[in-house]
């Protein structure tokens, strides 16, 4: 039992996603199908594997803007209604051969509206493509709908994930460049939200630092932290290994707010250095309500198996701590808390003592 979980064991885990973006997650196979289909004509090459390739290698730029402009590609050619549902199937369907069987995956409805389609039915189409792809798979797919930081949207988007809400829409982000960009812009959206008894999570703590999680938290009222990686700025570690948390670290740890944390996405952006000086170390030993994501599965070559391998292969974790992950996760989801605890006991915690047995 003090194996280490190898990659096949891992893989078969019951594992929980609640930060991937549909349009970071797209296969590049499908990519170049739907370019010709859809008469796009502006991908670097057409070749699957020099794709997958460039998408990874694009992504490396060390800042999130830059980062951010390979996603021109995958939106450029998610702009019809058959091409949203094939992609949403697809990721239903990678995400369950993953060994996920609880997925929230989100995207911005207001991007993939040039061709035509309305908000409602971009909406329908991706959902339709979940239920499609998740369909005699185990495992169940929400959708969070994000608002861009830098558009003037984020009423809009927020009324449409209130309006889905009991049909597989499981909640509301905003997304983008952070700095410049700072959560307040879009207060409106999120207090209408709140009034809602909705839920929503805000990426910030990535691109830039705690002015944007304190303001995520304390004047939006996030529900979840995309990322959070910058609240170690007020967490001062003596060097006996001992830690003083300011009092937005403390807020954060205390009211038990879950970190979605991407450590692959976070190299490539800068927001980290390495995965060993990756925050994710430190705020799991000091027992902040971590979990464990993709962000980008395309961007990032990666999927949850492969981000916890990297983690036990980092860090020495154990099936405990995977698990622990896994259970932050569930508790986190945006679903009905019956069904939170339905997974947890009837799927995640059976599945986890299955592995650990046979280890
Ligand atoms: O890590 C991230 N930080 C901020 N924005 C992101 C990240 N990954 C993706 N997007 C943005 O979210 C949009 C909707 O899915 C994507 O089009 C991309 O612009
Ligand atoms: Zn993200």
């Amino acid at each position: 039992m003090n194996q280490q979980p190898t990659r096949d064991e891992i893989r078969r885990a019951p594992k929980v996603l609640l930060h991937d973006h549909l349009d970071g997650g797209v296969r590049p196979a499908t990519i170049i199908d739907l370019a010709r289909e859809t008469g796009y004509d502006r991908l670097p090459t057409t070749d699957v594997d020099e794709l997958r390739t460039w998408f990874r290698e694009a992504s490396d730029s060390g800042s999130l803007e830059r980062y951010l402009e390979t996603f021109d590609h995958t939106v450029g050619v998610m702009q019809t209604r058959e091409a949203l549902v094939r992609v949403a199937a697809e990721c239903a369907e990678d995400l369950a051969n993953d060994g996920v069987v609880y997925a929230e995956v989100r995207y911005a409805p207001e991007l993939h509206t040039s061709e035509g389609l309305s908000l409602d039915e971009v909406v329908e189409a991706v959902l339709e493509g979940f239920k499609a792809g998740s369909a005699g798979r185990n495992i169940r797919v929400g959708a969070l709908l994000t608002a861009m930081r830098h558009q003037a949207r984020s009423m809009e988007i927020a009324e449409l994930a209130v309006r889905y809400r009991d049909v597989g829409v499981a909640g509301f982000d905003i997304a983008g460049a952070e700095a410049g960009y700072p959560p307040t812009r879009h207060l409106d959206a999120f207090e209408y939200l709140q009034r809602e008894n909705s839920h929503f999570t805000i990426h910030a703590g990535e691109g830039f630092g705690l002015p944007s999680i304190w303001q995520a938290i304390q004047w939006c009222g996030a529900d979840r932290l995309g990322h959070g990686v910058r609240i170690i700025d007020d967490i001062q570690v003596a060097s006996d290994g001992t830690a003083k948390l300011g009092r937005l670290a403390a807020y954060v740890r205390d009211m038990r707010i879950p970190l979605e944390m991407c450590p692959t996405s976070n190299l490539q952006t800068g927001a980290a250095s390495s995965l060993a000086d990756h925050p994710i170390g430190l705020l799991r030993r000091l027992h902040f309500r971590v979990t464990v994501n993709t962000d980008n599965r395309l961007m990032s070559d990666t999927s949850v198996s492969q981000e916890f391998a990297n983690l036990v292969e980092t860090f020495g974790y154990g099936w405990d701590d995977l698990q622990w992950f896994t259970v932050n996760a569930m508790k986190s989801a945006f679903i009905p808390f019956d069904e939170r605890l339905a997974l947890i006991n009837g799927v995640i915690k059976p599945g986890f003592a299955q592995l650990k047995w046979q280890a």
